[in-house]
């Protein structure tokens, strides 16, 4: 509970967090003045039964009483009120700071599946969080100090029902202990099985043309969405039976205790050691401490679910953001330069281990090497996806954490396999590039990549909606307008993942032609998977379990008779061309 509060003032600004201390302190003061309230009525009704009636003090505790109810209700629409206030401060701040967060986290920290889990916080998580100010403080916070102020002033009416309380409330304490810690286990479960399930339903709609084609839809051994719903069905069930067990501990001993101090409250009355009004008076305190409590116990869950929410949250803001300079340097030209690059995903085992390698400025480098060897890691390296675990990367004689990495992304233009277009137009996708681009400009870079004849051929021409993701075009349609994108950014460094899937020969030759203009008078590094693409490169690097195996121009490669010669003879015999005299296609 107070953690949960220290968590939600964190979200807070300064004002904020007055806002949040003034709230609690008036539901503070409401659960007082109720147990106040309802602890006055013993020396009212003892006023009332002595002989004669004792009218002053009758007065006195019926305006105590009044007194209290009045100041509770004031204080009930203040704090009510200031609920709603402290709950829009949280949403606020809650989005704005995971909102930074995510923009400052490295781009590679975004797989696909983080995807479900990240989704599910921002949509129910935000809403869990901002309700807890005004929906549930206010239960917990009257929930603790309504009782506790009544167990005092039982203490004044009669001290040994005082400590039949008090061994009561930490019986109840430990009860409430146990239902918090059967709900964050069990919650903990559903929440990563929701997660996961949230992430397979995005996957399995994606992947309906591959999973129809190989007719494995229903097939449980591939994981599939149905597995992760029955998972989540799983730990729902468990999160709900082994709540109510916890439920059932708690309500058994708050009953145990009522029905304990109801038995002792009878027993000192018939032997005379408890007058009737303290007698009378107890049985109110006694029965309305029930309310409180209970709806503490109601709400533990509730509780406990919400604080791991706000949990979430936090473990999500202290991923380390990617270091980012405060006046970022501007680097001497753009060749780029590995030293001793050591890298694993996330504290794995090393992906590349290593890497020394000179890439001069305007050069046109291959990288090739089997499949898993590390060759995407080593461009996302150079783009900054993410930071090495050793070793430099330099770009024009400047380390890339020096540039920072809107200095990188100036930089550099990005052509990956999974080419994301946004759903909107093409025109709309190329501009993303460079925002006040002409139309002559579009015009120019689509006849570079190859695009002018698709956007010819298109209904629409450049207005042409791409559908979620590019879906309404080819892959290799998708490459072409990944490629005049980043021909329309025009930065210096181009880096390239060739599409390893097949793409139809007018495709692929146009394909291969827009990366030839790409390169031109550009430092390019390409995973390239085309024959074609290698022979094209100045240089290539043969990447093999993390190393650089070899390097140097195809032909020195071939003539080495190394693994290169080996991956060439095998590409070109399973592509079925013949390797002319000068060992070109
Ligand atoms: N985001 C990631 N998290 C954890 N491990 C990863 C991640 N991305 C890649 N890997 C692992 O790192 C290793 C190198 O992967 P990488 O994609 O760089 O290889 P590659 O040579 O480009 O392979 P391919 O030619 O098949 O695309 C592989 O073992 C892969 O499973």
């Amino acid at each position: 509970m107070i953690a949960m509060i220290r968590y939600l003032s964190e979200l807070l600004d300064g004002r904020g967090r007055r806002h949040l201390r003034v709230m609690l302190a008036a539901q503070a003061g409401q659960g007082v003045l109720q147990g106040l309230g309802f602890v006055s009525v013993a020396p009212l009704v003892a006023a009332l039964t002595t002989a004669p009636v004792d009218w002053s003090r009758f007065w006195l505790w019926a305006g105590v009483i009044t007194a209290a109810v009045a100041a509770h209700h004031a204080l009930l629409a203040w704090s009510t009120s200031l609920g709603y206030v402290v709950g829009t401060d949280v949403l606020t701040g809650f989005h704005e700071r995971l909102g930074n967060h995510l923009a400052a986290l490295p781009i590679g920290w975004f797989r696909g599946d983080r995807t479900g889990p990240i989704g599910r916080m921002l949509g129910k998580g935000t809403m869990d969080v901002a309700n807890i100010p005004a929906h549930l403080l206010r239960h917990v916070v009257i929930g603790l100090t309504a009782p506790a102020t009544m167990i005092l002033g039982s203490f004044l009416l009669d001290w040994r029902i005082g400590l039949a309380f008090t061994a009561g409330a930490v019986l109840c304490a430990l009860a409430l202990r146990l239902l918090m810690v059967i709900v964050r286990r069990n919650d903990d479960d559903y929440e990563h099985d929701i997660g996961v399930s949230a992430s397979r339903i995005v996957e399995y709609a994606r992947r309906q043309p591959a999973l129809r084609a190989y007719g494995v839809l229903d097939r449980p051994e591939l994981g599939t969405l149905e597995e992760s719903l029955v998972r989540q069905q799983g730990s729902q069930s468990r999160l709900t039976i082994r709540g109510a067990w916890g439920l059932i501990v708690f309500f058994g001993a708050l009953q145990l205790v009522v029905t304990a101090v109801i038995a002792l409250t009878v027993v000192f009355t018939l032997q005379g050691t408890m007058t009737l009004a303290v007698m009378i008076g107890l049985m109110i305190v006694t029965l309305r401490l029930l309310d409180p409590i209970s709806q503490l116990g109601e709400l533990a869950g509730t509780v406990q679910v919400n604080a791991d929410a706000i949990g979430r949250v936090r473990a999500l803001l202290a991923v380390p953001p990617l270091p980012e300079p405060a006046e970022p340097a501007e680097p001497a030209g753009t060749g780029i330069e590995l030293r001793g690059v050591r890298f694993g995903y996330d504290d794995g085992p090393a992906v590349l281990d290593g890497i020394d390698v000179t890439i001069p400025a305007g050069s046109f480098t291959a990288v090739v090497g089997p499949s898993g060897a590390g060759k995407s890691t080593l461009l996302k390296l150079i783009g900054r996806f993410f930071d090495v675990t050793e070793g430099t990367i330099r770009i024009g004689g400047l380390d890339v954490r020096d540039l920072g990495s809107a200095g990188v992304s100036r930089l550099t233009a990005q052509v990956f396999q999974d080419v994301y277009l946004f759903e909107g137009t093409i025109a709309g996708n190329l501009r993303m590039a460079a925002p006040d681009a002409t139309d002559a400009d579009l015009d120019r870079v689509a006849r570079v990549a190859r695009l002018d004849e698709v956007v010819e051929r298109l209904p629409d021409g450049w207005h042409t909606r791409v559908g979620e993701a590019g879906s309404t075009l080819s892959g290799g349609e998708r490459q072409r307008v990944s490629i005049a994108r980043a021909l329309l950014k025009d930065a210096p460094i181009v880096l390239l993942d060739e599409a390893t899937a097949a793409l139809d020969p007018a495709n692929e030759a146009a394909v291969a032609d827009a990366i030839a203009e790409l390169a031109r008078e550009r430092t390019v590094i390409v995973v390239a998977h085309r024959l074609s693409t290698v022979v094209a490169a100045d240089r290539i690097l043969v990447l093999d379990r993390g190393r650089i195996t070899e390097h140097g121009d195809h032909d020195t490669l071939l003539a080495a008779g190394g693994t290169y010669a080996r991956f060439w003879h095998e590409r070109v015999r399973a592509r079925g061309w013949q390797l002319t005299s000068e060992g070109t296609l």
